[in-house]
């Protein structure tokens, strides 16, 4: 783990920060003293407000750069920009996420949730990494818990979540730390009142019963914003690599790491070669 790590004098890259999760992490960074935000997102023109009034209060610490995270050139593109502006990036946040299994977006929605969130973080191990002349820093991958569910509703949405956390506990095996100096972590957030939870009858599959989705969903607490903004301050802090963090109903910041190992080492013996 970082000893005190603290968020004064970072410059933090956070995608899909332009409403929603990803804008209330980069406001929380920027009060914590972080030197300078990227608010990453496909919406220029809410990203571009949002920019400018977080302006109005920490003095040229937020650019805007629009990206579209399922498109390989754009995040290349967006990756190399914001090194340009910053000279050095510190924190990866990889927020942006859609929920939107139609027989007709849940590629997209994949390429949004899964490849583009690896692309990015590949880029920022380059970047950061120590044994290549990094400066180390510190990766937050957003998965969900739906990607520690099953949900028959929305089965590809869990896939792609559960992949965000599988991806990042494989790459934080060790040496990564020892050799990168970086931290890749996954936050895994429960309900939470943003507009990801609206219209969930356009988002989930076989689903146009209304009845049903109030049954499905009528009694599912929407936990504050706020809420899962602390968990993402206690992992950035305490957070070890490799490390995921539960953020649900509320509820204090819980580690759900030795959870997670418990089923890897159950199953070991199975599947070892
Ligand atoms: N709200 C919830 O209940 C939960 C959300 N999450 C995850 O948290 C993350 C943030 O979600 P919310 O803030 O709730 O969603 P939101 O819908 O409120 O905000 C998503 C942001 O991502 C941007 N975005 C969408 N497509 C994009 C693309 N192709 N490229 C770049 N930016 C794009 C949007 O413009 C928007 O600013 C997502 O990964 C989501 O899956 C995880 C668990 C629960
Ligand atoms: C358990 C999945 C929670 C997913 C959180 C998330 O990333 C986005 C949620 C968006 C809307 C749905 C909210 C809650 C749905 C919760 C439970 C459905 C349970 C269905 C079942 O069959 O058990």
């Amino acid at each position: 783990m970082t000893a005190q790590w603290e968020a004064k004098n970072k410059n933090c890259l956070i995608t899909g920060a332009a409403s929603g999760l990803g804008a209330a992490y980069a406001e929380a960074l920027l009060k914590e003293g972080a030197k300078k935000v990227a608010v990453v997102d496909i919406d220029e023109n809410t990203g571009q407000n949002f920019v400018a009034k977080l302006n109005e209060t920490y003095k040229n610490a937020a650019i805007f750069v629009k990206c579209d995270v399922s498109k390989e050139s754009e995040i290349e593109n967006c990756f190399k920009t914001v090194v340009k502006e910053f000279g050095r990036v510190d924190v990866l946040i990889n927020n942006a996420g859609i929920m939107s299994d139609l027989e007709t977006t849940w590629r997209l929605a994949t390429d949004i949730n899964y490849q583009g969130l690896v692309s990015f973080t590949l880029k920022a191990v380059k970047h950061m990494r120590k044994d290549e002349g990094g400066a180390g820093g510190v990766i937050v991958n957003i998965s969900s818990t739906a990607g520690l569910s099953k949900v028959n509703t929305f089965p590809i949405y869990c896939g792609s979540k559960a992949a965000v956390r599988y991806f990042t506990q494989s790459l934080a095996m060790p040496p990564f730390f020892e050799d990168t100096g970086i931290r890749v972590m996954a936050l895994c957030p429960g309900a939470t009142a943003t507009k990801l939870v609206e219209n969930l009858d356009k988002k989930v599959v076989d689903m146009k019963n209304s009845k049903m989705m109030e049954e499905l969903f009528g009694n599912v607490h929407i936990q504050s914003v706020e809420s899962t903004v602390a968990v993402m301050h206690k992992m950035l802090k305490d957070g070890n690599n490799g490390s995921i963090w539960l953020s649900n109903k509320d509820q204090p910041p819980y580690e759900l790491t030795s959870h997670i190992d418990k089923f890897f080492t159950d199953v070991e013996e199975l599947v070892s070669p």
